[in-house]
């Protein structure tokens, strides 16, 4: 799914109004009464009250249609037009006639008292914002979030005070528990810094045509359902272990042989035809008893340190289809130098997670080594060590975009919506997971995942997004029958199967 800008949502808009073509007082009908139906459905037929808040813009205008929609169903509707703006837009003027017993609010001191507990409706700002809110319509949003504990705040297509496409983090915002959102996300809705502020997201369709969304070109996608089908493939029946690659999965220390046992198992689980797991000497039982199925070759040191000091086996390097490196490897000055070692025998796309990103980002002269294509899956920590700190996340999201541009690597920035950079400028954010994958050991199975899909062929950009998408509607899938908060990183691993069977439908 694409992401717009405003400006893009804006030509959507025109575009639609002309080619479909339909009136723009229609659309916004169009845009209003499916805000109407949703809040029916959700809140039923006995409501409490509605209180609406409509701002002099099309965003204003919408909040006017609602109010009339829901007032000809028959529900209790307050609604006031708060002059924030000298003149109103001209289907927002349109529609007021047709909601007569509309109130006005020209200062802070005329916002009304709100008894009964209700359903505030935040039609003030939309994607028309151009500057922060300030004065007394900044008073407006406080009275508002001051009293979002007493009544549920739904928001008219973004919560006003928000940017679509910048930070607006240090200005006045309400605080939604509901964002009903006009066909596309916004990019905004998609960065931590906005997560406390949109609530719930339901992306509603108002007809927006079809001809502009295919041709509109944007850097920003959701991964989808139907984005995942195009990259996922079902296997060949002639295959055979051969043909899904031997993997190498280069993780654990001692103390931290959990991360190598996690890694392995899930690379094993996302279908890799052999998987070698590369751990200290004292992890060897460990291994070999709880995965089996895994080869297992060792080195003597506590930590990975001599791995390709061998002739012979520097000489092997090349003959694994995949190789995934960093859970719990920690970062002693051997396993840097083996690490740096492993760069220049290795030349495929590899995964690099946890401990080999804190080395590289200890020397950040290796960055350079990486091989092209590569992915990096650092969380916000580790992308910090790795790049430095930025003072807000649209700003880190900028540094995401031109680091795996310059470097030429894949770069996925954990959390929820993990972004992920790839090197042709395009993100792409993942929507599966959830709070319940907050726990120890949930990115080993990343690494896991995403080096088992490389070894079975995937190219690195399929590998990352299908990754992605599996790791976390298997922890969705784990969440739904196990709660969240008992869901541990294992789990996800054993629900990869049950997130398979869903990407193949
Ligand atoms: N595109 C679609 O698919 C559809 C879009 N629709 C709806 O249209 C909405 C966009 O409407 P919009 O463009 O009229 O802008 P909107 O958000 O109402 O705000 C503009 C007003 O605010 C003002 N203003 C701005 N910043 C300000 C500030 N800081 N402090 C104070 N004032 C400020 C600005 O006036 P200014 O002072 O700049 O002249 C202007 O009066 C969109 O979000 C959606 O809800 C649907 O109806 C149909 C389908
Ligand atoms: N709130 C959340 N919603 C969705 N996914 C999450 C959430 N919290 C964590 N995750 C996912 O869980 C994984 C955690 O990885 P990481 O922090 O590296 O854990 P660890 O280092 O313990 O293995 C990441 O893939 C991240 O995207
Ligand atoms: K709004």
């Amino acid at each position: 799914m694409k992401i717009l800008s405003a400006q893009q949502v804006r030509e959507a808009d025109a575009y639609t109004i002309q080619h479909e073509p339909v009136s723009s007082v229609l659309l916004m009908e169009r845009a209003a009464s499916e805000c109407a139906g949703w809040m029916v459905h959700t809140f039923g037929e006995t409501p409490p009250p509605y209180y609406i808040f409509c701002g002099m813009g099309n965003n204003g205008g919408d909040g006017l249609v609602i109010a009339r929609k829901l007032q000809e169903q028959g529900f209790a509707v307050q609604a006031w037009l708060v002059h924030t703006s000298g003149n109103a837009s001209a289907d927002n003027a349109a529609n007021q006639p047709y909601y007569p017993e509309l109130r006005h609010i020209h200062e802070l001191a005329e916002f009304p008292e709100m008894e009964e507990p209700g359903i505030i409706v935040d039609a003030l700002f939309g994607t028309g914002l151009n500057r922060p809110v300030e004065g007394w319509a900044a008073g407006v949003i406080h009275k508002i979030n001051d009293q979002r504990h007493k009544h549920t705040v739904v928001s008219v297509d973004m919560p006003s005070g928000m940017m679509a496409d910048s930070s607006s983090v240090q200005f006045p915002c309400v605080h939604a528990r509901y964002t009903l959102t006009f066909e596309f996300y916004k990019l905004a809705f998609l960065l931590p810094e906005n997560g406390e502020r949109t609530g719930q997201v339901e992306v509603l369709k108002i007809g927006i045509h079809p001809a502009f969304t295919a041709q509109v070109q944007t850097e920003y996608h959701l991964t989808d359902p139907a984005v995942i089908h195009t990259i996922y493939r079902p296997r060949n029946a002639f295959s055979h272990k051969g043909t899904y690659g031997h993997a190498l999965m280069i993780a654990g220390s001692y103390g931290k042989m959990g991360a190598a046992l996690l890694a392995t198992r899930a690379c094993l689980k996302a279908g890799a035809g052999l998987v070698t797991a590369h751990i200290p000497r004292c992890g060897y039982e460990i291994l070999q008893t709880a995965v089996p199925e895994a080869m297992c070759n060792t080195e003597e040191s506590a930590h990975y340190s001599s791995h390709f000091d061998e002739p012979f086996r520097l000489h092997q390097a090349p003959d694994y289809a995949a190789i995934g490196i960093g859970p719990g490897i920690g970062t002693e000055n051997a396993t840097a130098k083996a690490l740096e070692r492993l760069l220049l025998a290795y030349r495929k796309p590899m995964v690099l997670d946890a401990d080999a990103l804190n080395i590289v980002g200890k020397y950040p002269a290796l960055l350079a080594e990486i091989p092209e294509d590569s992915i990096l899956t650092p969380h916000p920590k580790e992308f910090e060590r790795l790049f430095g700190a930025t003072g807000d996340h649209f700003e880190r999201l900028e540094l995401l975009t031109r680091k795996a541009r310059e470097l030429k690597l894949y770069v996925l920035l954990k959390g929820k919506y993990s972004a992920m950079a790839c090197p042709d400028g395009a993100v792409y954010f993942n929507p599966t997971g959830n709070p319940g994958m907050a726990t120890a050991g949930a990115g080993d199975v990343l690494t896991g995942i995403l080096t088992g899909l490389l070894s079975q062929g995937y190219t690195p950009k399929a590998a990352l997004l299908l990754g992605a998408w599996l790791h976390g509607l298997a922890g969705d899938l784990a969440a739904d029958d196990l709660s969240e908060e008992a869901l541990t990183a294992e789990d996800i691993v054993h629900y990869l199967g049950q997130a398979y069977l869903r990407t193949r439908q």
